[in-house]
């Protein structure tokens, strides 16, 4: 369903942050993006769906081709992609209902948009979804009100609002506690399964990278280092992919965790 082929970015200041990346997710695959800080995480995700413009290669979405696009057309595209953010990127002043609905101005007119009259339809979908992540109550809540955990649910449910196929997450948890770091990544994953999604989640926790996704893919220097199933990681590619750490720890951090869920 989503097809990078050679994909090429070099910002103005010559750092080339992405060196002709190939890869294929499949409808419905959920990965895990890991690597060390500067390796061209973000820098994929958002050349997807041109928050950032790719230098070369292209970009496909189904059989539609992106770095091609006019801007009308790029839009109408990305409405087939959800994107959540580590900063959740919530309009703070706004009601949890408004910023969840926010997630449909891509598909209401320009006159709804300005007056938010969202038809009754997206609201009833909005309070489904917020019924689903647990936040029914606080519909009414300013966004400004909610802890990390609840606002990232928040950005949830405005990426899925959209009704896209894909999703594309960038770091949902760098803002989050352990706990509700598991508790986001647990709901995103379950989240995809229900509604066969396809995601990218940009993640720098490898431990939870491998407690939750079936694909992980290491980027080091803009390039796949290592592309398999999470079990895949042993020591040796972890040091493939950020170079000298003490990796058996984190290994022994998910074995932890396991044997504590298994209680
Ligand atoms: N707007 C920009 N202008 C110039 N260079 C940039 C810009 N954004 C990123 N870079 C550079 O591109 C490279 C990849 O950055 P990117 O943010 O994609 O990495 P990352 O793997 O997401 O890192 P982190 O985990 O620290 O967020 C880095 O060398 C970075 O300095």
């Amino acid at each position: 369903m989503l097809r990078l082929e050679k994909l090429v970015k070099t910002y103005r200041t010559g750092d080339q942050a992405l060196k002709a990346v190939d890869l294929v997710v499949p409808e419905g695959q959920v990965l895990a993006l890991i690597g060390p800080s500067g390796a061209g995480k973000s820098t994929l995700i958002r050349c997807i769906n041109r928050l950032v413009e790719p230098t070369s290669g292209k970009v496909w979405l189904g059989d539609t081709e992106l770095t091609h696009l006019s801007s009308g057309a790029l839009r109408r595209e990305r409405r087939q992609m959800g994107m959540i953010f580590q900063e959740y990127a919530l309009v703070e002043r706004l009601t949890v209902m408004e910023n969840v609905l926010s997630g449909r101005l891509g598909y209401v007119g320009f006159w709804r948009s300005l007056t938010r009259k969202f038809p009754q339809s997206d609201v009833d979908e909005a309070f489904r979804l917020l019924d689903r992540v647990g936040l029914l109550a606080m519909a009414d809540k300013r966004a400004d009100e909610l802890s990390g955990g609840q606002r990232q649910r928040v950005g949830i449910c405005r990426a899925l609002i959209q009704n896209p196929k894909l999703l594309l997450v960038d770091e949902p948890t760098a803002s989050l506690d352990p706990k509700t770091s598991r508790q986001i990544m647990r709901l995103i994953c379950e989240l995809c399964a229900e509604r066969g999604l396809a995601a990218i989640i940009n993640i720098h926790d490898v431990a939870l990278a491998q407690m939750f996704v079936q694909r992980v893919i290491g980027l080091r220097f803009g390039a796949v280092e290592f592309d398999g199933p999470p079990d895949a990681l042993t020591p040796d590619v972890l040091t493939r992919i950020y170079g000298e750490e003490d990796w058996e720890a984190t290994i022994r951090k998910v074995e932890d965790e396991d044997a504590e869920a298994a209680e």
